[in-house]
C-alpha cells in the first residue's frame, strides 16, 4: 500500500486544546494537567484512507504570543492546517481569525484549513454558536467541527476529513483498478 506523507500544523490560542487534541489522536489519551507546549512538539499517526496509507507528521505548535514568531517555520510546507478555537472563548475565535488571515497571506498555496472547535463538552457554557462557525468556515473553505480531547468527540473525523482531501482522484483510482485487472 502506498504511503502519503502529509505535514499538518496546529495553530491557534493556547490553551485552547490543541496538545490534547494530538495527544488524544496518537495516543487515545487525555491528560487534565497537560503543561503549556514550549516551541514546539511533533508526533506521527499513520491511518488508512481509500487505497493508500496517511501518514500525519503532526507540528503541534505553541499558542502563547512568545512563540508566535515561530509559527512560519511550522506551517511552512504543510499540506494542511488544523486551527483551533475553544468554543467557551470568544477571544480565542477571534485569534483563530488572526491565524486564518496570517495562512492566507504567508502560508503555502492550497493549504487544506480545518477547523476544530474544541471543548464541545462544555457546550454549556459556549460562547461560540455553532451557527457563526459554519458560516465563517464556509466563508474560508475549511473543514469545521466541534471536537472534544477530553471525552474523544470528532478527533478522528477531523484528522479523516483533512486525509479525504488528499485521497488520489477518482481518475486514478479507475487507472489503478485497470492496470490491476489487465
Ligand atoms: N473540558 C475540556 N478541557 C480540555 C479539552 N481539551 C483540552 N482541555 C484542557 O485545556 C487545557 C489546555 O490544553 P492544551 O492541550 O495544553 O492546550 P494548547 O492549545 O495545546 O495550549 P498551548 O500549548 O499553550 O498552546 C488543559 O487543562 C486541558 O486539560 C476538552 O476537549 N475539554
Amino acid at each position: 500500500m502506498a504511503i502519503r506523507e502529509l505535514k499538518v500544523c496546529l495553530l491557534g490560542d493556547t490553551g485552547v486544546g490543541k496538545s490534547s487534541i494530538v495527544c488524544r489522536f496518537v495516543q487515545d489519551h487525555f491528560d487534565h494537567n497537560i503543561s503549556p507546549t514550549i516551541g514546539a512538539s511533533f508526533m506521527t499517526k499513520t491511518v488508512p484512507c481509500g487505497n493508500e496509507l496517511h501518514k500525519f507528521l503532526i507540528w503541534d505548535t505553541a499558542g502563547q504570543e512568545r512563540f508566535h514568531s515561530l509559527a512560519p517555520m511550522y506551517y511552512r510546507g504543510s499540506a494542511a492546517a488544523v486551527i483551533v478555537y475553544d468554543i467557551t472563548k470568544q477571544d480565542s475565535f477571534h485569534t483563530l481569525k488572526k491565524w486564518v488571515k496570517e495562512l492566507k497571506e504567508h502560508g503555502p498555496e492550497n493549504i487544506v484549513m480545518a477547523i476544530a472547535g474544541n471543548k464541545c463538552d462544555l457546550s454549556d457554557i459556549r460562547e461560540v454558536s455553532i451557527k457563526d462557525a459554519k458560516e465563517y468556515a464556509e466563508s474560508i473553505g475549511a473543514i469545521v467541527v466541534e471536537t472534544s480531547a477530553k471525552n474523544a468527540i470528532n478527533v478522528e473525523e477531523l484528522f479523516q476529513g483533512i486525509s479525504k482531501y488528499f485521497l488520489p482522484s477518482l481518475y486514478y483510482l479507475y487507472l489503478e483498478l485497470f492496470f490491476k485487472l489487465q
